[in-house]
């Protein structure tokens, strides 16, 4: 902290728009400040929390003039200062998904130059009592979350967007863990996970297909996740009898056995050695599909190597840091005639839409979907085509 620092001070702001990252954007003296806690349209009091030679972050303190969206967080632990996992418990539903749909227009306009008017699909829920893999910190056996950004440990009870069927183990204490996890599958069974025993498998049902998953692996959190995925997928890509397909980052195989069942030949890409594992087990029945085990850069590198000229369609569901220019280079040199890019982070989804833009392919539908209720996280599903049938 410098000697002009102004952290800790209280600030009386006009809050302005939602921004990427679960904070509203607002000036003081010409500077931007993040503001957590605040609604657009706020007059808030807010206590700067961090401070940049950019940018100031701050916590509305007090809310001079709330937002009609506005209500009481129903968690006892929102809130500045406080626990750190949600960012939205002050807004009601309904204006959290307007708020998070803005959010990924802005992002598409100002990374990708994309205009777009994206509607948040809703999965029926409240926004509460949906995560199946809940991932507690422990600080001196003491299990809680993190404040925001912050290794300050907040004790909690009770967390309520966790899934009521996640074992109970806020409860209790946990020697010598930093974290432990508790997950529910689709069909209830349950796993306690620490950095000690981290190992275990649950299934989980999607449309009837058993998927087996390491209960510390890779599953998407909401209930109702691979279904809206599977079928925005699938609805978007609109695979034919005898097309050819990849499936990139492709997990223990969800979208390949999909595209699989609708008749197409696969090449699923995973870097995760036990996640291919489990894919080898849950596709047994579908020959059609070929798992490979690596970076999908290098397996892609060495299928063009080997022959590969060109694919029909292309899923692919990266990280949060996108797929990146590479990756997507390879796609559209292999000229497919759809790719459907399942998203957790607008900001990479809009970076590799433009790279997409610019190697000649254009969006024909980009769907978004609240699958993280009360925190900022949204998860897209963007088509695209080659330009002469896309609008975007
Ligand atoms: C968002 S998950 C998607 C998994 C799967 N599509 C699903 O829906 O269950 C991303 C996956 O990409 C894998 N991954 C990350 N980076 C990779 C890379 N460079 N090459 C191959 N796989 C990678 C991760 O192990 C993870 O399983």
């Amino acid at each position: 902290m410098t000697d002009d620092s102004i952290v800790g001070t209280v600030l009386e702001l006009e809050v302005g728009p939602v921004a990427h990252g679960g904070h509203c954007v607002a000036r003081y003296e010409g500077q931007v400040v993040f503001v957590r806690h605040a609604l657009p349209g706020e007059l808030v009091h807010a206590r700067v929390t961090a401070q940049t030679s950019k940018y100031l972050h701050a916590d509305a303190v007090q809310v001079l003039t709330p937002s009609p969206h506005r209500i009481e967080p129903p968690c006892p632990y929102a809130g500045p200062g406080r626990c750190g996992g949600c960012d939205f418990q002050h807004a009601n539903i309904v204006e959290q998904r307007r708020l998070k749909a803005t959010v990924v227009s802005d992002t598409l306009r100002r990374i990708g130059g994309i205009e777009r008017n994206i509607v948040m699909e809703s999965p029926g829920d409240d926004g509460l009592g949906w995560r199946t893999r809940m991932r507690y910190a422990v600080v001196n056996g003491r299990p809680g979350m993190y404040a925001h950004r912050s290794h300050d440990l907040i004790p909690i009870d009770r967390c309520l967007i966790a899934h009521p069927d996640t074992p109970t183990v806020l409860d209790r204490q946990w020697p010598d863990a930093s974290s432990v996890q508790a997950v529910v599958s689709s069909e209830g069974k349950t796993a306690v996970l620490t950095d000690h025993n981290s190992a275990g498998r649950l299934v989980e049902v999607v449309h009837n297909r058993r998927f087996r998953v390491e209960a510390g692996g890779f599953w998407q959190v909401h209930p109702s996740a691979p279904t809206m995925l599977v079928d925005a997928v699938m609805a978007g890509l609109e695979p034919v009898e005898g097309e050819t397909a990849l499936d990139l980052y492709s997990g223990v195989g969800l979208f390949a056995a999909f595209l699989a069942e609708a008749g197409c030949a696969v090449l699923a890409v995973e870097g995760d050695r036990d996640a291919v594992k489990n894919a080898r087990r849950n596709l047994h029945d579908l020959p059609a599909v070929t798992l490979e085990q690596g970076d999908v850069d290098k397996v892609l590198n060495a299928a063009v190597g080997q022959g590969l000229e060109s694919v029909d369609l292309v899923v692919l569901d990266p990280p949060r840091t996108g797929a990146g220019q590479a990756v997507v280079r390879r796609i559209a040199a292999l000229t497919p005639r759809r790719v459907a890019y399942v998203a957790c982070d607008p900001a990479a989804l809009a970076r590799d839409l433009k790279t997409f833009g610019n190697l000649g392919y254009g969006i024909s539908s980009l769907r978004a979907f609240d699958l993280f209720g009360m925190t900022h996280h949204i998860e897209c599903v963007a088509v695209l085509e080659p330009r002469s049938g896309a609008t975007g």
